[in-house]
């Protein structure tokens, strides 16, 4: 059985918020990534989104570069959007022989019909497919407002049926959460969640900077909260569209309202098409911190 591995950084305290940051891409986004590489840090894992539309060997071919750039690539599988158990194997499989990919992120994906076999991520994870992959580590998502599909009772017994069933089978189970704007919302969570005796490491979702009307639309497309005041409390005012509004206060909040209740936790990064900008500001807050 493969030994179950998460990055290095987990074994020891974060320095500050930023430090073992993760961050998203998609197959689009691999030269903004070539050109941010260099103020990123070596083995910075790298998620890659899994959209509609896109052909499976440009999401392959962004995979392996993010390897060859020395960062840790951490391909998504969309449950509901894969139509069939080969597609899926098939996948698996490449990315494995051409990126070396260790850590996969499964997600039930928001087709109100699945495409194919697998109608949720305990599909994929229930599979055996990963192990027999030799994969170390599965994401998996968590939901600080909410699960569209579950009430609050079943979301948190699926989060950690997903979670002992990744442990079960000899991999380390990782909890990336879908992006939000309010920080109180999210340690909410976040420490429900430990009460709740899931101790597996959390990386929080923060939006990237990015244009307003960009973060707006987002947020509409994933049932993401953004109400008026919860947008003020991240720094935007509505009617004030035009601009752009990076995580500031945001990650303040985080960094204030943290506490050995929350457990370990790093944050993973949504850049929403603004790497450069993302890493950017990373770099930024890590030399004034
Ligand atoms: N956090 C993120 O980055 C992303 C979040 N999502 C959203 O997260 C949601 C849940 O994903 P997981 O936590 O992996 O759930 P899951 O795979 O553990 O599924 C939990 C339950 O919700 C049902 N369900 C999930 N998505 C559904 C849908 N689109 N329509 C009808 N029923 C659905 C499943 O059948 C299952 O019973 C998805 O519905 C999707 O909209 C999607 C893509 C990325
Ligand atoms: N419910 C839900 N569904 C999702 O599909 C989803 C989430 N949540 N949470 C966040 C992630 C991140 N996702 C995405 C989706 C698209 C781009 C993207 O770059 N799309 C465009 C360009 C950006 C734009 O539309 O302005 C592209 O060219 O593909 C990035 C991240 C999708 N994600």
């Amino acid at each position: 059985m493969a030994t179950p591995i998460l990055h290095p950084n987990w074994t020891r305290p974060a320095h500050n918020m930023v430090d073992g940051y993760s961050i998203e891409i998609t197959a689009k986004d691999v030269a903004s990534l070539e050109a941010a590489a260099s103020a990123m840090p070596v083995d910075t894992p790298v998620a890659i989104t899994f959209l509609p539309g896109e052909a499976m060997d440009a999401r392959v071919a962004a995979a392996k570069r993010v390897r060859e750039l020395g960062f840790e690539p951490m391909p998504h599988f969309s449950a509901r959007r894969i139509g069939s158990a080969e597609e899926f194997e098939n996948y698996l499989a490449t990315v494995v022989a051409e990126a070396g990919v260790r850590r996969c992120f499964v997600i039930a994906g928001d087709p109100s019909e699945p495409e194919g076999p697998f109608a949720d991520s305990s599909a994929l994870i229930g599979s055996g497919a990963f192990e027999r992959a030799g994969i170390r580590a599965i994401g998996i998502g968590g939901h600080p407002e909410g699960h569209p599909h579950m009430t609050p009772d079943q979301g948190w017994q699926v989060l950690q049926a997903k979670c002992a069933e990744i442990a079960t089978r000899g991999m380390a189970p990782l909890i990336v959460t879908q992006f939000a704007f309010d920080a109180a919302a999210v340690l909410r969570w976040v420490a429900e969640a430990r009460a709740r005796g899931i101790d597996v490491p959390i990386r929080i979702g923060v939006p990237g900077p990015a244009g307003i009307k960009t973060l707006v639309r987002f947020a509409a497309r994933c049932g993401v909260g953004a109400s008026a005041s919860v947008l003020a409390k991240y720094g935007i005012s509505i009617g004030q569209l035009l601009g752009t509004a990076g995580p500031d206060k945001l990650v303040a909040a985080l960094a204030a309202g943290m506490g050995p209740e929350h457990g370990p936790l790093r944050l993973h990064f949504y850049p929403f098409g603004g790497v450069e900008k993302t890493v950017a500001w990373i770099a930024d807050y890590d030399r004034a911190h």
